[in-house]
C-alpha cells in the first residue's frame, strides 16, 4: 500500500538503494517503495578538508556511492561482461545516502574501534550536535551503450542534544556493541535513545534517511509546477495527462522538469520555489485523518484512456522512431521533424516522459529503454502494431461498450472482441493492422508456447488461425522434423507473405487458406490453437473443438494456448476482464474443455507471464 502518491511514481521503475544500511532499507520499504539493495563499494574517503561544509561532504559521498552502483550495474549488463548479474535491465533510479555527525566543522563517521567510539561520544557528551544525511537520487539511462545520469541531491539537518553522561555509562553503552556501525557512535533508535535529551528536526534523518525531504524531492522532480497549475485548481496526484484540455499553445510552455531536477542541493533552494514544488506531498501529509483516503488509483483509472491515447498518438506520429535515430532532441526539433505544432508536441513529449516512455534531460527528449525495445516500429520486439490496431479499431469498438452491455449478447459480440468476425468484413488495411498486432504479440509468446511441452513425438502440426506464421516458425525451429501448416482465412494467408523472413525452417511451413468453422481441416498429428478460443462464444467454441476432435487421429494432440486466467474462484486480473465474446478460462476449465471433446492425459503449463498452455492426447473413439 502506498500512502504517498509521489512514492508511487517510482513504482514502475527499477529502483536500487545503494546502501547496506538496514535502517535505510527499513525506512524506505515502510514507505511503500519497492527497490533492490546493491550496497555501494565506494570507499568513504573523500578529503574532508576540501569541503566548505560538513553537509557538502555528506552529499558528495552519497552521490559517489550511488554513481558507483549505477556504473557497476551498467557495466555488468554490457554483453562482454562476464558478470552473473541476474536482471539485465539497467536501474532507472539509484538512491545513495550518507549520514554524518558534525560538531561544529568536525565530521564524525562510524567509529573504527571502541576507543574511537569513546572519543566520539565524549565529544558529543552534554552538547548539541548536527546530524546530516546527504542523499543523491540518480536517474540513469543507457544511450548507445553509454550510461547517462542525472543527479539530484539534497541534505537534511537534525539537531540532537546529549545529556551529561558519566564515563561509566558511556563505556557500558560502547560495550553493548551498538555504536560500531553508526555515525557518531550512537544509534538514537535503540539504546542510544537514552543518551539523547532532545531532537530538533526529522528523527528518521538521524537514523539514516530523511524520508520526508526525500518525498518532497520526488514531488519536485515528478510534479514540477507548471504555470497553469498556479491558475487552476486540480487534484494533485495525477501526472499531467490532461494537459491537452483547454490550453492554448502559449499556456502550454510549462516548467521543465528536467531543469527543475537540477540545481543540486534541495537545501540550498530558494524558499519561494520550494513552497510550490512538493504540493502533492503536502496535500497527502496534511490531510485530516477523518477525510477519506485519496483515491489515487481510481483517479488514475479515470485518466487511463488518456494515457493510452497519448501512447497511440506518439506511435502513430512515429515519435519513437525519430528519437531512436536522432535523439536526444528538443521539442521544437521533434515538431519540425514530425511537421507538428511545437506547443502541442512539447505537451505530448512531456506526458510521454511522465508515463515513463521518454527520458527528459537538458539535452532534450530521448526514448527510454522500454520505448526503444517495444515502441520503435522496426524493432525485433516492437509492439507498434498493437498500438496502431488498438487505436484504429479497438478504441472505436470500446466506444460502443454501453450499447453492447444494454442491448445484450449479440450486440456485445458485434461491438466487442469478436474481431475475427468483424475483420472479415473490413478493409485490407484493417486486416493488415490486425495481422501486425497479432504478429507482434505472437513474437512475445511464441517461444514459450512452442517449448511449454516436448512436442518432438509429433511429425506434423497445424496452427489453426496461425495468422502470420510466427508460432509455426518457432515450432519448426524447435522441432527439426516437424512439418507445420498455418491455416487461416484466405485474406490473411494472402497477406502473410509480407511478414515472412527467410530461414531454413520456412521450407517446412506451408500456408493453407480456409475457414476452420466450414472447411475441412488439414491433416496433422498435432492441432494448435493459440489465442483463439477466448474470442468465441461457447457455441462456436464447442463447434471448433468438435471439428478438431473429429480430424485428430487417436494418439494425436491438441495444444491450446490462452491468456492465463486465475484459478477458479480467484478474482480475474483486470488485463483479462475485457468483455470479449468468449471468456478467460482457468487451467482446470481448459482441462475439462479438452476432456469433454475426447482428449485425455491433459496437461497444463504456464508459458511466460501471459499464457497458459494445455496439451491433450486424442483418445481412441
Ligand atoms: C546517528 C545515527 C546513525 N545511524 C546510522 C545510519 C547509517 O546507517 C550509519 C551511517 O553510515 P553511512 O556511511 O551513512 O551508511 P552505512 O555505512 O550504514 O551504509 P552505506 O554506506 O552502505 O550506505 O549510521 C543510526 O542508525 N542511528 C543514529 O542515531
Amino acid at each position: 500500500m502506498v500512502l504517498c502518491p509521489v512514492i508511487g511514481k517510482l513504482q514502475h521503475k527499477r529502483v536500487v538503494l545503494a546502501s547496506a544500511s538496514p535502517r535505510r532499507q527499513e525506512i524506505l520499504s515502510n514507505a511503500g517503495l519497492r527497490f533492490e539493495v546493491v550496497p555501494s563499494r565506494f570507499k568513504e574517503k573523500l578529503h574532508k578538508a576540501s569541503f566548505a561544509t560538513p553537509y557538502a561532504y555528506a552529499v558528495e559521498t552519497a552521490k559517489q556511492k550511488a554513481l558507483e552502483v549505477a556504473g557497476r550495474m551498467h557495466q555488468a549488463r554490457a554483453p562482454a561482461s562476464a558478470s552473473s548479474w541476474k536482471d539485465l535491465r539497467a536501474p532507472d533510479v539509484v538512491i545513495g545516502a550518507d549520514t554524518i555527525v558534525a560538531v561544529g566543522a568536525m565530521i564524525l563517521e562510524k567509529p573504527v574501534d571502541k576507543q574511537d567510539a569513546y572519543r566520539m561520544l565524549s565529544r558529543l557528551n552534554g552538547k548539541e550536535h548536527s546530524v546530516f544525511t546527504g542523499v543523491a537520487i540518480v536517474h540513469c539511462c543507457s544511450k548507445d551503450g553509454r550510461l547517462d545520469t542525472e543527479v539530484s541531491e539534497f541534505y537534511e539537518e537534525t539537531t540532537v542534544k546529549f545529556s551529561e553522561l558519566s564515563e561509566e555509562l558511556l563505556w557500558e553503552y560502547i560495550n553493548s556493541g551498538e555504536p560500531m556501525d553508526k555515525a557518531g557512535g550512537y544509534g538514537i533508535q535503540a539504546l542510544g535513545g537514552m543518551l539523547v535529551e532532545y531532537v530538533h528536526g526529522d528523527f528518521l534523518n538521524v537514523v539514516g534517511f530523511p524520508l520526508n525531504h526525500f518525498c518532497k524531492e520526488l514531488a519536485r522532480l515528478y510534479y514540477p509546477p507548471r504555470p497553469e497549475d498556479l491558475r487552476r485548481v486540480r487534484h494533485d496526484s495525477i501526472p499531467a495527462v490532461d494537459t491537452f484540455e483547454n490550453l492554448s499553445d502559449s499556456e502550454a510552455a510549462g516548467a521543465d522538469p528536467g531543469q527543475s531536477a537540477k540545481g543540486g542541493r534541495g537545501g540550498e533552494q530558494a524558499d519561494g520555489d520550494r513552497s510550490q514544488a512538493p504540493r502533492a506531498l503536502d496535500a497527502a501529509l496534511n490531510r485530516a485523518d477523518s477525510r477519506p483516503r485519496f483515491p489515487t488509483g481510481l483517479l488514475e483509472l479515470m485518466d487511463g484512456f488518456k494515457a493510452s491515447k497519448v501512447l497511440f498518438t506518439a506511435c502513430k506520429l512515429k515519435l519513437f522512431d525519430v528519437l531512436k535515430d536522432q535523439g536526444p532532441l528538443q521539442a521544437v526539433d521533434v515538431a519540425r521533424k514530425l511537421s507538428t505544432c511545437a506547443g502541442r508536441t512539447e505537451q505530448l513529449l512531456d506526458v510521454c516522459a511522465a508515463l515513463g516512455l521518454l527520458e527528459k534531460t537538458r539535452r532534450g527528449y530521448s526514448n527510454t529503454e522500454v520505448a526503444t525495445l517495444h515502441l520503435v516500429s522496426d524493432g525485433e520486439h516492437s509492439l507498434q502494431g498493437v498500438a496502431e490496431y488498438n487505436d484504429a479499431h479497438v478504441w472505436g469498438v470500446f466506444t460502443r461498450l454501453g450499447l453492447a452491455v444494454r442491448e445484450g449478447s449479440e450486440q456485445t459480440r458485434g461491438a466487442l472482441g469478436a474481431m475475427e468476425e468483424e475483420r472479415l468484413s473490413q478493409s485490407r488495411e484493417l486486416t493488415l493492422q490486425f495481422m501486425r498486432a497479432k504478429h507482434s504479440l505472437s513474437k512475445l509468446t511464441a517461444h514459450h508456447v512452442a517449448t511449454a511441452f516436448d512436442l518432438s513425438r509429433f511429425a506434423s502440426a497445424c496452427d489453426l488461425g496461425g495468422c502470420t506464421g510466427i508460432l509455426a516458425r518457432e515450432l519448426a525451429q524447435e522441432y527439426p522434423r516437424l512439418q507445420v501448416t498455418v491455416f487461416d482465412l484466405p485474406e490473411v494467408t494472402e497477406l502473410s507473405g509480407g511478414f515472412q523472413r527467410g530461414g531454413r525452417q520456412t521450407e517446412r511451413i506451408r500456408f493453407v487458406p480456409g475457414d476452420f468453422f466450414k472447411d475441412s481441416l488439414p491433416e496433422a498429428d498435432l492441432y494448435v490453437l493459440s489465442r483463439i478460443l477466448q474470442d468465441w462464444p461457447d457455441d462456436k467454441l464447442h463447434k471448433l473443438l468438435s471439428r478438431i476432435s473429429s480430424s485428430c487421429k487417436p494418439g494425436g494432440g491438441l495444444l491450446v494456448a490462452e491468456a492465463a486466467a486465475e484459478e477458479e474462484g480467484a478474482s480475474q486480473s483486470p488485463r483479462l476482464r475485457t468483455l470479449s465474446a468468449g471468456q478467460p478460462r482457468s487451467p482446470d476449465e481448459h482441462r475439462r474443455l479438452l476432456q469433454r471433446h475426447g482428449f485425455q492425459d491433459v496437461r497444463v503449463a504456464r508459458a511466460g507471464d501471459l499464457l497458459c498452455v494445455v496439451l491433450g492426447t486424442r483418445a481412441a473413439p
